[in-house]
């Protein structure tokens, strides 16, 4: 049987960290089957043989790498299709996002494979790996499974958790790769920088979230205000990154980020169920809503009625006051 592949995305010499999930998701479900986990790369110069290796401590065994443009679908896929045919690996893991989705569908289409998207959890039932993924508004699981030569799981962003194996430097492999005449048509222009991508919800203690009720862009000011004293950062609802008051990088949700901070503070956000899957998880929910029906209040450790305009420069004022400052 072929083992499990892992495409890692990189950044300007740094490994993504929910590539490093999925490495370890892979490892994991790897060493149930009795087969290996290896990695695949692609890019240029920064892509070091010790960068590569430490993938070994999160369970990879090889690293494949391709000399190639990264950050476009087309180019990974011919790569991904070069190392499966010489090596066999029956399954492909993506951590997720906007290009995981466009290798993975590119891949599936190359290989006439089946696909499962925002994938949460992989179990491995006789000798075969099902994908589990939330459906119907995350009131249900779907269960896929897998028929051919090659599955392909792309993960929910965030959903696989980084695990240090303690395993040594992972063997790298250089790839010669024929590619397709379209798939270096394309070329990055610019990569998008945006405020607040650089912060890092998912491993923050304490997440001061905004929703509409804070009733334009510079309203997120209050949350960074009571944030900064908290030491802790500041998370969005989709309506108010899709109205652009606040970047992507910090949505919780369905379409957004899990997270679990010890202390959520929820201002003027209503609690749809696409909002509350994301961050039911926190160890405790404080809500800010003027509204006192809002349905955020059902799963509130604790409920404040009233305008977050108040609310939260108060509460900022006696974090600061209680810390003598
Ligand atoms: C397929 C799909 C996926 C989705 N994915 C996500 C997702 O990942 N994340 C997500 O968040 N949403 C997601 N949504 C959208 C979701 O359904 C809701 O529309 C969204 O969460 C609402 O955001 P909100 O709470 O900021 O706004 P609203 O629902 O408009 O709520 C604003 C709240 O602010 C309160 N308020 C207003 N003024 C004040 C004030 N001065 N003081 C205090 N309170 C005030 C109001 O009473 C209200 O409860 C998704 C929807 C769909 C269909």
């Amino acid at each position: 049987m072929g083992g499990i592949l892992v495409y890692v995305l990189h950044y300007e010499g740094a490994l993504n960290k929910n590539s490093l999930g999925a490495v370890s998701e892979g490892a994991k479900l790897a060493g149930e089957l009795g087969v290996d986990c290896d990695a695949v790369v692609v890019g240029g110069g920064d892509l070091t043989n010790e960068l590569l290796g430490t993938l070994g401590s999160y369970g990879a065994k090889k690293v494949y790498r391709a000399e190639g443009a990264e950050g476009l679908a087309q180019p990974v896929i011919d790569v991904i299709d070069k190392v499966i045919a010489d090596n066999g690996h029956n399954y492909v893991i993506f951590g997720g996002g906007l290009l995981g989705f466009e290798i993975g569908a590119g891949l599936a289409a190359r290989r006439n494979a089946g696909v499962t998207m925002e994938v949460t959890n992989v179990v491995v039932e006789g000798g075969k790996l099902i994908a589990e993924r939330p459906i119907l508004g995350d009131s249900q699981i779907s269960r896929s499974h897998y028929k051919g030569d090659l599955g392909i799981i792309i993960g929910r962003i965030n959903a696989f958790e980084v695990k240090e194996t303690g395993g040594g430097a992972a063997e790298v492999v250089d790839v010669q790769v024929d590619y397709s005449p379209w798939s270096n048509q394309a070329t990055m222009v610019q990569r998008g920088e945006q405020r607040g991508a650089d912060v890092n919800i998912e491993d923050a203690d304490v997440l001061v979230a905004g929703g509409r009720g804070l009733g334009k862009a510079e309203g997120f000011q209050l949350c960074e205000d009571l944030a900064g004293v908290l030491g802790g950062a500041v998370a969005a609802t989709r309506a108010v990154v899709d109205a652009g008051w606040y970047p992507y990088a910090a949505q919780i949700g369905q379409t957004g980020k899990s997270v679990a901070p010890k202390l959520y503070l929820a201002a003027g956000i209503s609690g749809a169920i696409q909002h509350k899957v994301g961050m039911q998880a926190s160890e405790h929910i404080v809500a800010i809503n003027k509204d006192a029906n809002a349905p955020i209040f059902e799963f509130s450790d604790l409920g404040i009625v009233g305008d977050l305009n108040k609310i939260l420069p108060k509460l900022t004022e006696a974090v600061k006051a209680k810390k003598g400052g």
